[in-house]
């Protein structure tokens, strides 16, 4: 046990105080070329497959409500995809150390959103699985612009949201059960990882 880095800090700080942040500066942009360059080739060869949503029974393709790919990082590990995780796990520990929020388990998959895509409004725990407590988006889009589009519409309120740019190596973190957030139709392909921290097994039923 220690003192939390300096680097993490600040998201910390952030998370304590509004369940929310941004961080543009955690990640190597080397490293998060690999992982576009990853991201970009694994879907090519059509290894990323329609996302559905829901979980056991309930879960179910559809394309009204979200319409990304995503591929899971599982199994095998990447050089890159290796780095990152490694990475995150240390985030991980310095936001367990401060905020004792419990987060055990990473899971983490590629995201691509063709020009048009979208992911409705829509909250990241499931109604009968409390397991994730933390959700974190990374994304991998070299000169992203506002004409580009595709943000991130958290809600922070009923009537208030903050609309977030997919921009390169841009962290976004929030509190799985907190926040109502979609994500906008870009106007060209948009990537990203998306990762979930979660508790371990409460027993819920
Ligand atoms: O890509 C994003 O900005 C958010 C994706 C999302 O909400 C999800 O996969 O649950
Ligand atoms: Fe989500």
């Amino acid at each position: 046990m220690g003192t939390t880095p300096s680097k993490f800090q600040p998201l910390a700080d952030a998370i304590e105080r509004d369940g929310w942040c941004v961080c543009d500066h955690l990640f190597d942009p080397a490293l998060i070329d690999a992982l576009a360059d990853e991201c970009r080739e694994l879907d090519a060869q059509s290894r990323l497959k329609p996302a559905a949503v829901g979980r056991g029974d309930r879960r179910r393709l559809a394309t009204a409500v979200r319409s990304d790919r995503t591929r899971w990082l599982d199994d095998t590990f990447s050089e890159p995809q290796s780095a990152y995780l490694a990475r995150m796990l240390e985030l991980r520990d310095a936001l367990n150390r401060r905020l004792l929020l419990g987060l055990h388990e990473l899971e983490a998959h590629y995201a691509v959103y063709p020009a048009g895509a979208r992911y409705d409004r829509h909250r990241d725990r499931f109604r009968d699985d409390d397991a994730r407590v933390l959700s974190a988006v990374l994304y991998l889009n070299r000169e992203w612009t506002p004409a580009d589009a595709g943000a991130l519409r958290l809600y922070l309120t009923e009537n208030e949201h903050r609309d977030i740019l997919p921009a390169f190596g841009r962290l976004v973190l929030f509190l799985s059960a907190e926040f109502d957030h979609e994500v906008l139709a870009p106007t060209r392909p948009r990537m990203s990882i998306a990762n979930w921290f979660r508790q371990r097994d409460v027993g819920v039923a």
